[in-house]
């Protein structure tokens, strides 16, 4: 890995024609919905950190995760990559809970609030609600614009 690159979790959760999202109260992302994750540890797998940062922001304990994305940003004037790694949670336990990072709500799968999202998610979210794997790379200009981005269906993720 490039010391430039840092590696990343974004899980997924979801139930009968809706999904779950987190409105992010602090940090990276701040007022944006998204789904859960973060950073992940020097001691920890990714999908350890998946699971970790999925309890950490939702009370939620996964217990069956599959990788459905790749997701690799860079922000001009900025030279590190976020390479974030989705995941979809087939079984969890437990009820969402507010926690410090994040406020959980459940929107219907067509009526996600775009508007409120970082704009990749407009990009990728079909193929991932159409359970269609997917790599994508996005260059943003601030956290509003995408000047760049390539997005494209895989058979397998590694
Ligand atoms: C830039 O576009 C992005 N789009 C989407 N949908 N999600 C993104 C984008 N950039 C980052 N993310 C995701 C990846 C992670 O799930 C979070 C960011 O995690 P954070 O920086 O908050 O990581 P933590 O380890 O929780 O950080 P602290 O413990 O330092 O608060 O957003």
């Amino acid at each position: 890995m490039s010391t430039n690159q840092k590696i990343l979790t974004l899980v997924m959760v979801r139930k009968a024609n809706a999904i779950l999202l987190g409105l992010k109260k602090r940090g990276f992302g701040e007022g944006k919905w998204n789904g859960f994750g973060g950073k992940v540890e020097n001691d920890e797998t990714v999908a350890e950190g998946a699971i970790r940062e999925l309890e950490e922001e939702s009370g939620l304990v996964a217990k069956c995760l599959k990788k459905v994305g790749i997701l690799e940003f860079e922000f001009v004037g900025n030279p590190i990559v976020l390479e974030v790694h989705v995941f979809d949670v087939l079984q969890y336990e437990g009820e969402p809970v507010e926690t410090e990072e994040m406020q959980p709500q459940w929107f219907p799968e067509d009526s996600v609030p775009y508007e409120k999202m970082w704009p990749d998610d407009i990009l990728w979210y079909p193929l991932y609600l159409k359970g269609i794997k997917f790599k994508g790379y996005f260059l943003y200009q601030g956290h509003d614009t995408i000047l760049k981005y390539t997005l494209t269906q895989v058979d397998h993720l590694p």
